[in-house]
């Protein structure tokens, strides 16, 4: 686990970093770019370091320069989280060689980065035991794919949609996928809200279908209701949730059915 500011990356739930900025990139004064608290800052050269290491939480090996190992050695030397992305083509062993890189300097707070090789992704932080987190600036469609395969978090640079896309991936597959050991009561009850608004999401997708099956049955709605079908689902649902068991679930889907149903008709007479 490596702590950045005041987010932990690594155990707990996946993070969602909105400001990883570049002076790569944007190439000016580090001094006018680079705001006081800026979670993630890339430098383009030595110079920028002392600036970094004034206001930034963490610091960012960019892809483009892994290979640029005096400059690498001084980021790691800042004494900050770095987080070393992996150069375009580079196999494991180099990524993970920058890593050596960096620990060597006596930086043990060290995340992965990748953009796109998820695969990649999953085994870096398998061999490594470090976090690992997923850019997907400019590639938002990766969200739910990068939080299932592992990834501790998401870097997302881009506009407040793509930001939303990226929270609601790590709450929804997160909740689903994502190992939980809470410690504490904030911790747990956040974890509860992850899964609440996972069962919401499917609640609302399991409604829109039960008013579907009423237009489709010959006789839908409370008229047409099949308690065998009910009792069916609840025994199949009880093997995935064999704690609660058939007894608990019951009331349970009872409830969620009929409130389907109830928004079914309403919606027949609106
Ligand atoms: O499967 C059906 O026949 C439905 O109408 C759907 C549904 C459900 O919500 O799952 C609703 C009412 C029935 O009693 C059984 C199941």
């Amino acid at each position: 686990m490596v702590t950045l500011g005041a987010q932990r990356v690594g155990d707990g739930p996946a993070v969602v970093i909105g400001d990883r900025v570049s002076l790569r990139a944007q190439r000016g004064d580090a001094r006018a770019i680079l705001r006081e608290g800026v979670a993630l800052a890339e430098p383009a050269g030595m110079d920028d370091l002392p600036v970094i290491a004034a206001r930034a939480r963490g610091v960012v090996i960019g892809a483009a320069w892994t290979r640029d190992i005096p400059l690498v050695r001084a980021v790691a030397a800042l004494g900050l989280p770095v987080v070393v992305e992996r150069r375009h083509g580079a196999a494991l062993a180099e990524w993970l060689g920058v890593v050596d890189y960096c620990v060597a300097e006596g930086n043990d707070q060290v995340i992965l980065c990748e953009r796109s090789d998820l695969g990649l992704l999953r085994a870096a932080r398998a061999a490594s035991g470090r976090p690992a987190l997923a850019d997907v600036s400019g590639n938002i469609g990766l969200c739910t794919a990068a939080v299932a395969a592992g990834a501790d978090g998401l870097i997302v640079v881009g506009t407040p949609a793509d930001r939303r896309a990226a929270e609601e991936a790590v709450t929804l597959v997160g909740a689903l996928l994502r190992p939980e050991a809470p410690a504490t009561l904030p911790e747990c009850r956040r974890a509860i809200d992850r899964v609440d608004a996972t069962l919401a999401t499917l609640l609302e997708r399991r409604a829109e279908l039960a008013g579907i099956v009423q237009r489709l049955k010959p006789v839908g709605g409370f008229a047409g209701r099949d308690h065998a079908r009910e009792r069916e689902l609840v025994a199949t649902m009880a093997q995935r949730a064999p704690e609660l068991g058939e007894e608990r679930l019951a009331p349970i889907m009872n409830a969620v059915i009929e409130a389907g149903l109830h928004l079914a008709e309403e919606r027949t007479t609106r």
